[in-house]
């Protein structure tokens, strides 16, 4: 596969999820109730040289921030459960291993769904979040309940969020107030999380790279049915 516009780590990524079957096309009902031609299921990162390839493209994502002029200086990768436990987790393990300089030391912490009322109890496991500045990781943005869901356990917890990092912006806009009225136009779900908390969101890839990087590589009728997609979904901002 190749590409003129992604870099080298973003084209082997996408090569990986469509080899390990994690990116599929077809008909799909997302969480939104949406019906989506497209899907990426995270959860299918569960073999190791996916597994790497998912963490690889995260960690790179993060160094190239962190050099950038606006790092985020995060002490913790956060990972809302369930699927970004082990996204978290590995990330954390990949940045070591690509700058242990820096990042020998970083620390990964999750959440329960389900607060443990025995044992060490609570909603959260690894590192304490209180005082840190704590950095999302998570798999697809959509409507962007799961992030603000993590946000809020984490400024509990006294965590302050500095960013959130997710493998595809599938850049969708919000559902309208009264449901997800096609008329209306909403802002982008990416959007509203950046404006509503300040910080940066940013992406390993949106649904225009993966509709740019895959022309000629895949189904033209499958091509054809994510742009509708991104034209009945696009947002106002
Ligand atoms: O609501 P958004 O922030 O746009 O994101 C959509 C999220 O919904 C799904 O996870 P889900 O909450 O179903 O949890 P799971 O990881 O246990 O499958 C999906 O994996 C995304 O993380
Ligand atoms: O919005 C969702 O529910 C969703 C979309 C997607 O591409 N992948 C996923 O795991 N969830």
């Amino acid at each position: 596969m190749s590409s003129t516009t992604l870099a080298p780590y973003k084209v082997e990524f996408l090569q990986a999820a469509i080899n390990g079957g994690v990116l599929k096309f077809g008909s799909f009902e997302l969480k939104s109730k949406r019906i989506s031609p497209y899907f990426f299921n995270a959860g299918d990162f569960y073999r190791a040289d996916l597994l790497r390839a998912i963490s690889t493209a995260y960690a790179k994502t993060i160094i190239e921030v962190e050099e950038s002029s606006s790092p985020l200086d995060f002490d913790i990768v956060f990972g809302p459960a369930y699927k970004a436990i082990p996204l978290s987790t590995s990330t954390v393990d990949k940045l070591a291993d690509l700058k242990p300089e820096k990042y020998e030391k970083m620390c990964y912490s999750f959440d329960r769904k389900e607060a443990k009322d025995h044992g060490e109890g609570g909603k959260i496991v690894g590192a304490p979040l209180k005082g840190k500045r704590v950095l999302i990781v998570d798999d697809v943005v959509t409507a962007g309940t799961a992030k603000r869901e993590a946000i809020g356990k984490i400024r509990q917890e006294g965590g302050i969020v500095v960013g959130i990092l997710v493998a595809l912006d599938r850049m969708e806009k919000l559902p309208a107030p009264n449901g997800d009225d096609p008329s209306t136009p909403m802002p982008s779900a990416i959007g509203e999380l950046r404006k509503e908390y300040g910080i940066p969101v940013f992406a390993i890839l949106t649904l225009n790279d993966i509709i740019e990087g895959l022309k000629g590589k895949i189904a033209k009728e499958d091509i054809e049915r994510m742009e509708e997609y991104r034209v009945k979904y696009a947002a106002s901002d």
